[in-house]
């Protein structure tokens, strides 16, 4: 059952100095120069002397030894005073030139580029993660320099299992995988997609410790039907259209099937799928392998612990949420992953005869029963006649009611609105006056200003606005709107990262960050620890818990829904603590490494998150053994 409780004091957080942190030696069968062109072993100036005489490194470095503290440094310094140059220059601009240095570091030294990325997660993160990682996808082709991560094409079709030995790499513990057809809220990006398998297992390395050389980014390339793309002279893809049907599905298999052959443990996330192949993958792989699909199951876990939050915040307890009046914008494969989900909480909570009140929109608005051709995924939450004839409101409600979207003129360069074909009926908004408004869409300024108005005549004393598309453009609203037009009282959360909003009197507007990071690299760090053989429902609802949880009342009172980022680290131990915990308790792990599921299934919930956080791995320049 969901508790508020809060967890244990963290004692994790920043508490590894860079002095303090020893490594374990580490055996490398390469010498010399081939050492410094590793970014996995390199340390640049960093090695020490004896270090230097035993690799073959002597005379190919400057004499002088630079410590990693004074490495550190000097990176900083450099990046500071490209933010100092960039200043004023387009905002695309900066984002790019930051990436640039950062991807230049990753390339060169990942212990030190993960260092960096960890102890300025909350700086660094939207550079390499979500919003910068969406801008580096749609310039990808011309910002190439060197490959990352592995690519599997529609051309290598009998060939993936010999291929996947060509990875250097003996053990992998973590792949993400996309096929590119989704990319963010960007659409088809076709090859350009490997960016996000990159941006998300970065944040498994600086969230879940997991060890940077057992991470696998891979790219499907199946084709794109973007006819942009196509025509590129420079883009590195396939330049045919997307294969489709059993052909499509064959490459997904041939390549899953080449992954276990090597690495059966190995858990693989897919990410950004268009809907329909990641309703099908998840359907096709889950009882099979230990997957997950973080746009359906990920996303659903984090809007979940948000939504309870916001029951919270409302000063009710959270029961309650089964009354709750949710409108969902955005019947895709994270619309309908978070309507699953909450199904499933006020089931547990009402029982099953559970029937919450949800309404569902897509691009032809209100979903009923009356929908022509419904996806079945989208049936459970269509609305019947019964259900909405007293609130009057019908089928594809909304369509032609989009309105003005004046009040973006000050944000018009901001938004990708598109306000004449489909959208919101703000009467819908007025007349269910939901507690929540909740936006996975895609489309950039759909909550616009007569809807954000209506959500003040909400049932709720805390009406809640969660903006989830991404990237920043493609964000429902902006927070600033969303306060100044639905009132200072609503809780605010978006996808992409936004500042806090200053209403005056001192007072602040609270910007949450309602992203998948917060359970992605917990469920995959949980799963691999447990050895376990797929991915449940429950280990999902135990992550959701873990993460509602984990805000104080104090928090939750002042509108913060979520941890600070900075506590990423933190909070990926005790939701891959609750995952682990979860496979134990339903019989579905089998051991990690040494530790056997006997083992697991004896430690308390203190001793598992300590276990947890033990097998986080952590940036330090351990010795260098060369065999
Ligand atoms: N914050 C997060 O953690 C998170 C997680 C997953 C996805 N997302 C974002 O959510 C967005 C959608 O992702 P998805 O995987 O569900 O995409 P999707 O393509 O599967 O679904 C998009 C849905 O939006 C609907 N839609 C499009 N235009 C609309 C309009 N004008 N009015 C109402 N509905 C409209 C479509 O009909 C479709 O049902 C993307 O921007 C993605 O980046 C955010
Ligand atoms: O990548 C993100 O920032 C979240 C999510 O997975 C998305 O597809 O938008
Ligand atoms: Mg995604």
């Amino acid at each position: 059952m969901w508790r508020v409780a809060r967890s244990a004091a963290s004692t994790f957080r920043r508490t590894r100095r860079l002095s303090t942190a020893i490594s374990a030696p580490c055996i490398v069968h390469k010498r010399g120069a081939d050492i410094l062109h590793d970014p996995w072993f390199n340390k640049d100036t960093g090695f020490p002397m004896t270090e230097r005489d035993r690799l073959g490194l002597r005379g190919l470095l400057p004499p002088r030894v630079i410590s990693f503290e004074q490495q550190y440094d000097r990176f900083m310094e450099s990046f500071r005073s490209l933010e100092k140059n960039t200043e004023g220059q387009p905002d695309s601009v900066v984002s790019l030139a930051k990436w640039r240095i950062l991807n230049r570091l990753h390339d060169r030294n990942e212990t030190l580029y993960y260092r960096v990325l960890i102890d300025n997660i909350k700086d660094f993160a939207p550079i390499i993660y979500t919003p910068t990682v969406g801008l580096v996808c749609q310039n990808y082709s011309g910002l190439f320099r060197r490959p990352r991560g592995m690519y599997f094409s529609a051309k290598d079709k009998g060939e993936m299992m010999s291929m996947i030995f060509n990875w250097p790499s003996t053990q992998v513990d973590m792949i993400v995988l996309t096929d590119g057809s989704r990319i963010l809220g960007l659409g088809d990006l076709g090859v350009q997609g490997i960016g996000i398998p990159i941006g998300k297992l970065d944040m498994y390395v600086a969230a879940a410790g997991i060890n940077p050389q057992r991470v696998l980014p891979v790219m499907l390339d199946v084709g794109t039907n973007n006819q942009k793309l196509l025509e590129d002279r420079l883009y590195l893809g396939l330049r045919q259209p997307r294969l489709e049907g059993e052909e499509y599905l064959s490459i997904v298999d041939e390549f899953v099937e080449a992954v276990h052959a090597r690495w059966p443990k190995a858990v693989v996330q897919f990410e950004d799928f268009q809907a329909k192949w990641a309703f099908e993958t998840l359907d096709r792989y889950r009882k099979k392998f230990c997957m997950f699909n973080d746009d359906i199951q990920g996303t659903a876990g984090v809007a979940l612990a948000g939504l309870l939050g916001t029951v919270r915040a409302q000063g009710r307890p959270l029961t309650d949420f089964a009354n709750q009046k949710i409108v969902v914008v955005g019947a895709g494969s994270a619309g309908l992953g978070v309507l699953k989900m909450a199904l499933q909480a006020v089931s547990r909570m009402t029982g099953p005869s559970a029937d919450p009140h949800f309404f569902l929109l897509d691009k032809n608005g209100l979903i009923t029963k009356d929908r022509k051709d419904i996806d079945p995924a989208a049936l459970p939450f269509a609305k019947a006649h019964h259900e909405i004839e007293g609130l009057g409101l019908q089928e594809g409600a909304g369509i032609a009611e989009v309105g003005t979207n004046n009040c973006y003129l000050h944000l018009s360069a901001f938004y990708a609105f598109q306000d004449n074909k489909a959208g919101l009926n703000v009467c819908q908004v007025k007349k269910v006056k939901p507690h929540v408004l909740l936006g996975l869409s895609g489309v950039g300024g759909i909550f616009h200003e007569e809807v954000l108005r209506a959500m003040k005549e909400s049932d709720s004393v805390r009406p809640a606005i969660f903006a989830m598309s991404n990237p920043t453009n493609n964000a429902e609203c902006c927070p600033v709107d969303a306060f100044k037009l639905a009132g200072e009282d609503i809780v605010f959360a978006s996808g992409s990262p936004f500042a806090n909003v200053d209403l005056g009197n001192g007072k602040i507007g609270h910007v949450n960050q309602a992203n998948n990071m917060y359970l992605f690299p917990g469920i995959g760090l949980g799963a691999l620890l447990s050895g376990a053989r797929n991915i449940s429902d429950t280990m999902l609802e135990a992550a959701a818990e873990c993460l509602a949880s984990y805000m104080s009342d104090d928090e939750i009172n002042r509108g913060i829904l979520y941890p600070s980022i900075d506590d990423i680290r933190d909070i990926t131990a005790e939701v891959g603590a609750a995952v682990l915990r979860a496979a134990v308790a339903e019989d579905l792990a089998e051991g990690h490494g040494d530790v056997g599921v006997r083992e697991l299934q004896h430690m308390s919930k203190e001793e598992t998150i300590e276990h947890v956080r033990q097998n986080m791995w952590y940036p330090v320049y351990g010795p260098l053994v060369h065999e």
